[in-house]
């Protein structure tokens, strides 16, 4: 018989090691029967570090994070630490502390233990002379709802505490050269502020997004059902100044996720990319910026299709010779990144392509089933305005709307030069009304201008047809 396990996650799976009691053999049945009347419970101990190499374990990170976000109110011994990778101090119970926990209505008892490391244990964390583990307890009745739920449980509430605790990053990939050979990552906090409130567009627009993320990070289950990698292509079109990196930082926002820029033109090659690929963790937004100015699509393979229709289109970049085969990064290598095997690797990414000019990209590049949604960013219109005027302004109504309604709907305006007028010249200035009335005179001066710019054009027209 067994009453204690120790337990290690391992690449989603759980591993159960059987520990210290091996009481059997020699137990009869009625022994066995007396011992568990006296004491009903068996033990899970979950090591801060498994295997020989004392990889950590992840369910004790998460395990910790579960029990200082659900438990630690009910401890009396607490601790209190600041990661660097943490946006505040994480309270966690201390060593020798129990908490209890319920879950489906039973009763389990955690301990955090700490205990010293013998010298024959091999490390490679020498900061780390104490072995840490928690215990936890629970009637043997409870086996199976303990190995088959709870611990799954722990896994994902302590995972979801974990991300929401830690400051998220944005990642860069560093150019490859000869000294670097292979990417590296530049990285800071991820702190954009722009979340889908912020955002000016149609709400009606804004809540499809938000429903269509939802579904995708509700949606693991359901992708494995169907046999497609979890993951979801969003492509962001639209004039500069329509908020497409608004809108990254908004779904990053949302979703609590990483957001890892990838700069094409400092990848070389396709090898470059699966590596750099490879190295991005789940719950990422993976973002290539104006992918129409980094790589030339288009006009190469319209080139090719004249000679060598059967060849693989060249990604050019910037810079690159033409006589530099060597280093290749093709539009099969990009498409093989976004929906080969290489995409199913790594879980729940989202993957976002912006461009200026959606005309000059590829169709194969921006097909549906690659790119799920197309979402245009367009000029402001009056839905748009009002959220900027709530934001900049805090005015929901004003006499002056009625103006700018009619003048949106006669120029084409961003709401990057919209937010511009909204926001106020001085310090001190806090009105309204003179910001609204900026914004008029400028939507005036575009159309007159925009007037003046279609006349000549008439013009020219009627002297090129009379000649
Ligand atoms: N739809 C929007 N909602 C809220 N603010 C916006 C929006 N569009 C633009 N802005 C404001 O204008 C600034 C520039 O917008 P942003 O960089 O998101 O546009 P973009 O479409 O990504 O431009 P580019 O194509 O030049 O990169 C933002 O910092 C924000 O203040």
């Amino acid at each position: 018989m067994i009453d204690s396990l120790q337990l290690s996650a391992i690449g989603g799976s759980f591993v159960v090691v059987l520990a210290h009691t091996l009481l059997t053999p020699v137990l009869t049945p009625v022994f066995r029967k007396a011992a568990d009347i006296v004491y009903p419970y068996d033990q899970i101990t979950i090591n801060q570090y498994r295997g020989q190499n004392m990889q950590r374990n992840e369910l004790y990170t998460a395990a910790e994070a579960y029990l200082s976000k659900a438990c630690s109110s009910r401890a009396s011994k607490l601790k209190a630490e600041l990661g660097k990778e943490h946006e505040r101090p994480v309270v966690t119970i201390d060593d020798d502390e129990e908490v209890t926990d319920t879950f489906k209505g039973s009763k389990v008892w955690w301990y955090a233990r700490k205990r010293p490391r013998s010298s024959q244990t091999i490390s490679f964390r020498d900061q780390d002379d104490e072995l840490k583990s928690y215990r936890l307890t629970f009637n043997k009745r409870q086996r199976k709802l303990v190995e088959d739920e709870y611990l799954e449980y722990i896994r994902k509430e302590g995972d979801a505490a974990r991300m929401s605790n830690q400051k998220r990053r944005l990642f860069t990939n560093n150019p490859i050269n000869n000294s670097c050979p292979r990417p590296t990552w530049s990285q800071v906090a991820f702190e954009h502020p722009s979340i889908f409130d912020t955002l000016a567009m149609d709400p009606e627009k804004k809540n499809i997004i938000k429903d269509d993320l939802v579904m995708f990070r509700d949606g693991k289950e359901y992708y494995k059902k169907i046999g497609k990698a979890w993951k979801r292509g969003y492509l962001l079109y639209g004039p500069p100044g329509t908020g497409k990196s608004s809108m990254i930082a908004a779904i990053a926002n949302f979703m609590e996720y990483d957001v890892y820029d990838i700069e094409l033109t400092a990848v070389k090659t396709n090898t470059n990319l699966r590596q750099i690929f490879t190295e991005i963790t789940s719950k990422a937004v993976i973002v290539i910026e104006d992918i129409d100015c980094s790589i030339d699509l288009t006009n190469k393979r319209k080139e090719k299709k004249k000679d060598e229709d059967d060849e693989e289109t060249v990604i050019k970049l910037p810079g690159q010779e033409e006589k530099d085969e060597s280093s290749k990064l093709t539009l099969s290598g990009l498409l093989n990144f976004i929906d080969g095997l290489w995409s199913a690797c790594g879980g729940e990414r989202i993957i976002i392509f912006t461009t200026n000019h959606l005309d000059k990209l590829d169709p194969a590049l921006i097909r549906r089933g690659r790119m799920d949604m197309h979402i245009e960013m367009s000029y402001c219109t009056f839905e748009a305005f009002k959220v900027l005027a709530e934001n900049y302004l805090r005015v929901e109504q004003h006499e002056l709307f009625g103006t700018i309604r009619t003048l949106l709907s006669e120029v084409n305006i961003t709401p990057a030069d919209v937010a511009e007028e909204l926001m106020p010249k001085t310090l001190v200035e806090d009105d309204a009304g003179e910001s609204l009335k900026n914004l008029i005179k400028v939507m005036e001066d575009k159309k007159k201008a925009e007037a003046g710019d279609a006349a000549k054009e008439k013009d020219k027209l009627k002297g090129e047809s009379s000649a």
